[in-house]
């Protein structure tokens, strides 16, 4: 098997078509489930230059998914369409059957419940083409305890990406006890062509592995605001202000390494490696009662200053984008299904 063809296709009759095509030939994706991440995906898709199909139970799925798309359509014009993209490249499909068909890659993103999961991919699984690669969002479940109900879970895959998936390029890609390895490699291998930046991970961590940094940072925040240590604001400007800076532009750990002046690394674990056993952090999940709940909501309304979640959202892409772009990581615009296509 190459590093990048597909899974081994299964008999059934909704996999009796052709596997799916080299990953940077796929020009057709389904993205299932399209809220805020499912959405974020199809922006970026869209963007790219691949045809979509996107399904959504919802009533209100298709204005609230084309107005998501429309927001985001300005942001994704300043990091470059790829030739041929256009947002007139969804299609919203009426059935789960019917969004799948024709597709060469599906992204699936509901809801975060393990059973609604394991019952949706046996579903995807059965009406997906034969060898095409299935990949979940979810943040945390394991792929082995979600691929439970698929028939032929070789070709099940988590791509964990980043809110929002047209921005941020990171995606975690990680199989479960019953995926084909030529899954994953043919998945991350997809992602990159699609332009986004892969982690591929060959076993499953719990919460993988960027979320679990987070969910560490995250719960401390918690902490402290239920003890009254600091306040919904104190926490974000402690990282805008603070370390954030530095980790847009090096991570945690190149990051410390200059914390040890010249000698580097080696210097700093001498230094400031004791300090690890002083009790800094509670480690322990705090509980999420009533009165944290509320003080968290009501620090953001507070820290929102009067800015809608649109607003935020409009100045979060702007200032992101303002990253990339000062530390050279945009994108290339020609990257994804688009290249030779004729442009709009
Ligand atoms: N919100 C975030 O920051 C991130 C979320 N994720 C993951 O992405 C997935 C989706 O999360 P969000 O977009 O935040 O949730 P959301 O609540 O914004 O969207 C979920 C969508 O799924 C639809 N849905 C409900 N039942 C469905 C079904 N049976 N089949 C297909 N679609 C169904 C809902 O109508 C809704 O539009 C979850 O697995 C979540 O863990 C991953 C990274 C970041
Ligand atoms: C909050 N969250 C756990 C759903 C976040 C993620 O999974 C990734 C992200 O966008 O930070």
């Amino acid at each position: 098997m190459t590093e990048t063809s597909a899974p081994t296709p299964s008999a059934g009759p909704a996999h009796a078509s052709a596997p799916a095509p080299a990953p940077a030939d796929v020009r057709r994706v389904a993205c299932v489930g399209a809220g805020v991440i499912g959405g974020g995906w199809v922006a970026h898709f869209l963007a790219r230059g691949y045809d979509v199909t996107a399904w959504d139970p919802a009533a209100d799925a298709e204005p609230r998914l084309r107005r998501l798309v429309d927001a985001a359509w300005p942001a994704l014009g300043q990091l470059g369409l790829a030739p041929g993209a256009s947002a007139s490249r969804l299609t919203v499909a009426a059935t789960l059957e019917e969004a799948v068909a024709g597709a060469q890659f599906v992204q699936e993103s509901a809801p975060e419940k393990l059973e609604l999961k394991r019952e949706l991919l046996g579903k995807l699984d059965a009406a997906t083409p034969a060898g095409v690669v299935i990949a979940s969002s979810t943040s945390g479940y394991p792929m082995t305890d979600m691929q439970t109900e698929a028939d032929t879970p070789g070709r099940l895959v988590v791509g964990h990406p980043f809110n929002p998936p047209y921005l941020i390029p990171l995606v975690e890609v990680v199989g479960g006890e019953r995926t084909d390895p030529a899954a994953v490699r043919w998945a991350s291998a997809f992602y990159e062509a699609a332009g986004k930046s892969v982690i591929t991970m060959d076993r499953e961590v719990p919460g993988f592995i960027a979320n679990r940094l987070q969910e560490a940072l995250w719960r401390e925040a918690l902490h402290m605001v239920a003890n009254g240590e600091a306040t919904v604001r104190d926490i974000d400007l402690s990282i805008t202000e603070g370390p954030g800076l530095r980790w847009a532009v090096m991570g945690p750990m190149l990051t410390f390494a200059l914390a040890g002046g010249e000698g580097g690394m080696a210097h700093m674990l001498d230094h400031f490696g004791p300090s690890l056993k002083s009790p800094w952090t509670r480690l322990d999940a705090p509980e999420l009662d009533r009165a944290l709940y509320d003080a968290v909501v009501a620090g953001c309304d507070d820290a929102a200053d009067g800015r809608t979640i649109a607003d935020l959202v409009a100045e979060r892409d702007r200032d992101v984008i303002s990253v990339l772009r000062a530390t050279g990581r945009l994108p290339g615009a020609g990257s994804g299904a688009g290249e030779g296509a004729d442009a709009e």
